[in-house]
């Protein structure tokens, strides 16, 4: 899982908030008080078309049709080849840790608007290469962080209590009753690396547990309960009994536990990674795990990892897997941290949510490699209004040839950002005819700086 604190939405510093919270609720309780949004609708993608890969809840795919949109559902990932082949007719494309959506991916996505993870991680999406075609990428920062936490406070117990050697013992026959190096987990102490939402949610459980906890990150963060927060890696390293790892792939964290690591681990500690295959250097585990320096592990993501249930885990995949499955107390699971009903109902809400929003209205609020802009609605009286949304390159001049384009009408409200190379520019203008529209898209899509521009209404 990644470190939710990577992609965290600043809503408050959003424009939208124009309404206070007092007469939100004010005007709750008296409906005729509320000014009914317009409902919004693409201008010129009325067949919009979506894929969705991956297994991604039906309440998502639900959500989609009952806009009339067409949708394509599938159960497994795609490779890059068959993405290419397919992904040319598609307006947005839904999918989860497997699908990678690379440069090449991107250059044959031609009517591609807007990419969902309906997941916490998004390494799997070139983001750059995604915002510089135009394409905003969203995700689901927190839904499944509570499952993932407890499927960490189920492994502690698993390992210390070599739940699976005895398991899996007496499934073969043999009764086997001991007590040697099984512990009990009251009193040990938890390292968690990353205190995003899932290292805090798992720090509060875990005191609850008796446990005493330690986090390390890579910004200061204030503790939940009695944890503490450590200066150094290595210090949560050499105090800790269990380690676990929650933070996100990226270049810093590719690797970050290896030889070295394991060396500065107890020994007799444990290792456990929920977060991404490649945070940890397995042949580096494997060797920790066979000197005995470590009492075991449990590993729930891989460097490769097969794009459907019934795929092969084999040495074809990952050279060490035979390796890694024939040692005790390590506990392998198929990439399961966020598989629960209840995270993947949320996650399919929230992030089918945030792609209607920005096909609908433009909102790109939560997107992680975009900027984040968003208007208050269009009110249902107001039939004649139309949103402008503009991606264009960030560089001087745009704006100004932008409003030239409008200026024939009555710019309601207007709100710019940028983020890097590309900038996002929303304009909600009055009283424009049906026959004004082409000619005012391509007077706005003119310049060469211009990336998509879309019209709402
Ligand atoms: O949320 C994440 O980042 C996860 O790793 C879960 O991935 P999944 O949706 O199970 O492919």
């Amino acid at each position: 899982m990644s470190n939710p604190n990577q992609t965290t939405v600043s809503a408050s510093a959003s424009p939208v908030t124009s309404i206070s919270i007092h007469d939100r609720f004010r005007a709750s309780k008296d409906a005729s008080n509320l000014r009914h949004p317009k409902v919004l609708h693409p201008l010129e993608n009325e067949g919009l078309r979506l894929l969705i890969l991956e297994n991604i809840s039906l309440d998502a795919v639900a959500t989609f049709r009952a806009q009339g949109w067409h949708v394509d559902h599938y159960a497994k990932a795609m490779s890059e080849d068959e993405l290419v082949d397919k992904i040319g007719t598609y307006h947005a494309i839904g999918i989860r840790s497997k699908t990678k959506i690379t440069q090449r991916v991107l250059n044959a996505a031609a009517k591609l608007l807007v990419i969902g993870c309906f997941c916490i991680g998004t390494n799997q999406v070139d983001l750059k290469a995604a915002a510089l075609t135009g394409i905003p990428v969203f995700n689901s920062p927190f839904s499944n962080s509570r499952s993932v936490a407890e499927l960490v406070m189920s492994e502690l117990v698993v390992l210390s209590r070599q739940l699976f050697e005895r398991s899996f013992e007496l499934r073969t026959g043999l009764w086997n009753k001991q007590s040697k190096g099984c512990w009990e987990i009251r009193g040990k102490t938890l390292g968690i690396i990353g205190y995003g939402h899932i290292g805090a949610q798992l720090s509060v459980l875990a005191e609850s547990f008796g446990l005493r906890v330690l986090f390390y990150d890579v910004v200061n963060i204030m503790p939940l309960g009695t944890a503490r927060q450590v200066e150094t890696l290595d210090k949560l390293l050499s105090e800790s009994d269990f380690v676990t790892l929650h933070v996100p792939e990226l270049e810093d964290t590719i690797n970050m536990i290896s030889t070295e690591q394991f060396a500065a681990m107890k020994k007799g500690s444990y290792l456990i990674n929920n977060a991404r295959g490649r945070v940890v250097d397995i042949p580096a585990l494997i060797v920790a795990l066979q000197s005995k320096h470590l009492a075991g592990a449990a590993i729930d993501v891989f460097p490769a990892e097969p794009g459907a249930n019934g795929a092969p885990f084999d040495d074809a995949l990952n050279p060490w897997a035979s390796v890694l499955r024939a040692l005790p107390n390590v506990v392998l699971t198929p990439h399961i941290g966020g598989s629960t009903e209840e995270a993947q109902t949320m996650i399919g809400q929230e992030v089918a949510q945030a792609l209607s929003r920005y096909l609908d209205y433009g909102s790109t609020i939560g997107a992680v490699n975009f900027p984040e802009v968003d208007l208050r609605a269009i009110t249902a009286e107001q039939t004649g209004n139309i949103r402008v949304c503009h991606v264009h390159k960030n560089q001087p001049g745009v704006l100004k040839l932008v409003n030239e384009a409008l200026s024939p009408y009555n710019v309601e409200k207007q709100y710019s950002d940028s983020k890097g190379e590309i900038a996002y520019l929303l304009a909600d203008i009055a009283d424009v005819g049906a026959r004004d529209l082409p000619g005012l898209k391509d007077r706005i899509s003119s310049t060469d700086a211009n990336i998509i521009t879309r019209l709402l209404a």
